[in-house]
């Protein structure tokens, strides 16, 4: 499927309710991404936004409501189904990468589509172009990367495959202020270039601030936040 069948909408969530014992964590919830959009979710610690990324990765089977990716109902699937939707039309960056150190940058990046049986002979090359895209340098490892190229590679890998969503967590958390702020001009910027929506989820106002619509879970749903007034 090319992402320009998908009506335009990469996730929507209605009417999701997820409750952990007597802790009602959603309730209700709607949230939807186009494509070429950005989406940042705020929140406190212990808001639900690792367990809102785990509903849409169907790690986590919501109470009630719907959940679908590029028009795929990930709550009805099965396990087979939720791998096969996951490696045709998900990314996903991490905090700390989550690379394998010892391979190189296009080997990780490469690894990715040969595990979701994407690999065509130009697999090195496609993987190549999407690191020099995206300003990794050549490196025998991963491990001896800056943070930043990490994690420049671990968006290269999570669009190897060419998803329609990129779901993002805490991606730059674990860098400094000069790495965030080029790591997330970077991000941001990837939707638009690769026809994808990306939800992200953030404690960082600066970072959630790029994104095109910015939200924050309250009370189980999500309230538009104005970032000026965050910030104040
Ligand atoms: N398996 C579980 N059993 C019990 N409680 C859980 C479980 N998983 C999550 N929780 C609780 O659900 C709440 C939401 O967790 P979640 O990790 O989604 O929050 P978060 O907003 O991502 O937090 P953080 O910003 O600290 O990562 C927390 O109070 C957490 O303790």
């Amino acid at each position: 499927m090319r992402n320009s069948d998908v009506d335009g909408v990469a996730l929507e969530i209605t009417e999701l309710d997820y409750a952990i014992g007597n802790r009602r964590l959603f309730s209700g919830l709607e949230l939807s991404v186009a494509i070429g959009e950005t989406l940042a979710v705020l929140g406190p610690s212990g808001s639900g936004k690792s367990t809102l990324l785990s509903c849409v990765l169907g790690l986590l089977r919501p109470d009630r409501g719907s959940v679908r990716v590029a028009g795929t109902e990930i709550t009805k699937l099965g396990s087979r189904g939720l791998a096969k939707t996951r490696a045709e039309s998900i990314g996903m960056v991490f905090q700390f990468g989550e690379l394998l150190p010892e391979l190189s940058p296009v080997e990780n990046v490469a690894l990715a589509a040969m595990l979701a049986r994407k690999a065509s002979a130009d697999i090195y090359q496609r993987a190549q172009a999407l690191l020099d895209e995206l300003g990794v340098p050549e490196a025998k490892t991963s491990a001896s990367l800056s943070g930043g190229e990490r994690q420049r590679t671990a968006v290269a890998r999570a669009l190897i495959n060419s998803p329609v969503l990129l779901l993002a967590d805490e991606p730059t958390g674990a860098l400094d202020a000069e790495a965030r702020d080029k790591t997330a001009g970077m991000l941001f910027d990837v939707p638009k270039r690769h026809s994808c929506g990306m939800l992200l989820v953030t404690h960082d106002l600066a970072v959630a601030a790029r994104a095109d619509r910015v939200v924050s879970i309250v009370d189980g749903a999500l309230e538009t936040v104005s970032i000026k007034e965050a910030v104040s």
